[in-house]
């Protein structure tokens, strides 16, 4: 067996199974197997239902895998770990609290209180993430952007290593979602994560990954993993690189194609 030893996130043999209301068994997860390197990008791609969300959950330890393991520093996942931040598709800030309580929220559900320091840093990250003229507003004076970049400065507050983020941005506007896209690489080449980023659109992918993970339909499994090899900063121009549009036009085959029948 092949060892990575910079991997900051494994999967080997991964199989997931649920079992749904009416007692039938759901295979979400066939035979997955991945690295990703410490403070790679990496985006996971591929039909609706194929398992990503599972995936995302098993690396964040809310839901333990039927088969296989997967191991964070070389330790299995058992539990929820702290150094793990998780962004969803809609941020669910509290509306009755202003935005530096939501963004400190988490610390002070889980240790009843709110440190100087922790405000300090909710502050600048409501710095980083250009929302620091919000901070006493509540998330209903916000745009759609702004409540997710709330929920994005809210994930981060505990310095994650790894930021886990489900279709974050799916539910703003095309050009509200190109801004994001900037905005959160700016975040990353600023402070470097290891994110886990799934999403639907596949120019999404290839403008903010290192490597895409292409997943077939259910049972999800690895189909494919791109190298995109675009450079970096990536902008606009990137848009219209001839390799941009080259691998776009490949992982189009690749998700909308069946596999083929043995
Ligand atoms: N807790 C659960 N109990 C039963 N079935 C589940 C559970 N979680 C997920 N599933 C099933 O597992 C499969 C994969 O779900 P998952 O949400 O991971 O897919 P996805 O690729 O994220 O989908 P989408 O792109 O539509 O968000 C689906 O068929 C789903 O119904």
């Amino acid at each position: 067996m092949m060892l990575t030893p910079d991997a900051t996130i494994r999967f080997q043999d991964v199989e997931q199974v649920f079992m749904s209301s009416d007692g039938t068994a759901v295979q979400a997860l066939a035979n997955v197997n991945f690295s990703i390197a410490r403070h790679e990008f990496v985006a996971v791609i591929g039909p609706s239902g194929c398992g990503k969300s599972t995936l995302l959950r098993i690396i964040a330890g809310l839901v333990r895998p039927t088969r296989g393991s997967v191991q964070i520093y070389g330790l299995p996942v058992t539990e929820p770990r702290e150094e793990i931040g998780i962004v969803f598709q809609r941020p669910t800030l509290l509306p009755w609290l202003n935005i530096l309580d939501n963004v400190t929220f988490p610390m002070r559900h889980k240790y009843g209180r709110v440190t100087a320091q922790e405000t300090e840093r909710a502050r600048e990250l409501l710095a980083l993430t250009r929302l620091e003229e919000f901070a006493a507003k509540r998330p209903d004076e916000l745009s759609g952007g702004m409540q997710q970049r709330v929920g994005i400065a809210r994930a981060l507050l505990h310095d994650p290593d790894i930021l886990l983020m489900d279709e974050p941005f799916s539910a703003l506007d095309a050009l509200t979602r190109d801004e994001m896209s900037f905005e959160l690489l700016r975040i990353w080449t600023e402070k470097p994560k290891t994110v886990l980023f799934i999403t639907h659109s596949i120019p999404e992918a290839l403008l903010l990954a290192d490597r895409i993970l292409v997943m077939s339909a259910r049972p999800g499994a690895v189909r494919e993993i791109i190298d995109v090899g675009l450079p970096r900063p990536r902008t606009l121009d990137t848009l219209s690189e001839k390799r941009f549009n080259e691998l776009a036009n490949h992982i189009r085959s690749q998700v909308f194609s069946r596999p083929v029948a043995a």
